[in-house]
């Protein structure tokens, strides 16, 4: 992904302490896994040792004040590249919720604020809060990737964690059909009564339409990630002398908070913070 690295765990602590400097509320934390850790099960996303833990507990011991959100789903540990277990080309639904509640409760007791199921299993979100109530983790916030629709934009994010080359197939049968908008009403009806905090639509840009849906229907934080494949066109795009990057961003970043966005992830963020910090967007 161009202008974005992957960091070792002593670079996430300085850049915790950097984002925490420029305000920034809250940093999501995507692991690289080694290939030789990776297996058919994704059992690397089980260790209470591994990356994603690790880093949670150094960064909150550094930087105790900045909010860490941890992705949930198997992709970064699967040697297939799917979100959650396979068996003869079938993604099992229940198993792999099985996993994901266990997955949520060691990165919250690693220090992690917030838990993002990604993997967009059906009925995670009601297992996952049941299971950090019953481990006594009852303030833990749950953002549901409630509307993740199949997308060709997260190609770069896939190259940046090493799981396009091993990914077999699609994910067409777990994330949603772009084709269509009322599905994603109903998953986020699904995840905010299975006891979801927030809702995430993703891709950003190109779905504006379904967050402000979202946000007329029901009211509640809709956040929207600005995925790599947006941030990496605006970034060729500048790079090739096409657009002025600075104002595609500041642009682009607006039309999320027109739509009814609380909030944005996206990787644009130390450099939009800097200019809020300067006082002058435009
Ligand atoms: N679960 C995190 C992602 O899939 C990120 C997608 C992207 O930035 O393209």
């Amino acid at each position: 992904m161009p202008g974005v690295d992957r960091i070792s765990l002593d670079q996430a602590v300085r850049e915790a302490e950097r984002a925490a400097a420029l305000d920034i509320p809250c940093l999501a934390l995507f692991p690289y896994t080694d290939p030789a850790l990776r297996d058919e099960n994704g059992t690397e996303a089980l260790n209470p040792d591994n990356l994603v833990c690790r880093t949670v507990r150094a960064i909150k011991k550094a930087v105790p004040n900045i909010g860490l959100l941890c992705d949930v789903a198997l992709d970064p540990y699967t040697s297939h590249g799917h979100d959650g277990l396979l068996r003869d080309g079938q993604i099992l639904n229940d198993e792999t919720v099985a996993v994901l509640t266990q997955q949520s409760v060691l990165q919250v007791e690693a220090g992690c604020d917030i838990i993002a199921p990604s993997d967009m299993m059906d009925g995670r979100i009601g297992a996952i809060r049941q299971a950090l109530d019953d481990a006594g983790h009852t303030g833990i916030q749950i953002m549901a990737y409630a509307a993740k629709y199949a997308s060709v934009f997260y190609g770069p994010f896939r190259d940046a964690v090493g799981s396009s080359a091993t990914l077999t197939g699609d994910k067409r049968t777990y994330q949603m059909d772009f084709c269509n908008t009322d599905e994603a009403l109903r998953e986020v009806e699904l995840d905010l009564e299975e006891g979801a905090d927030m809702v995430m639509v993703k891709p950003g840009l190109p779905y504006l339409d379904i967050v402000r849906r979202i946000k007329d229907t029901f009211a509640v934080p809709t956040f929207a990630y600005q995925v790599s494949g947006e941030y990496a066109m605006i970034h060729a795009a500048a790079g090739n002398g096409w657009l002025d990057g600075e104002k595609a961003m500041l642009e682009s970043l607006m039309a999320f908070k027109r739509a009814g966005a609380d909030g944005i992830l996206t990787y644009f963020a130390p450099r939009v913070a800097e200019k809020l910090r300067q006082g002058r967007l435009f």
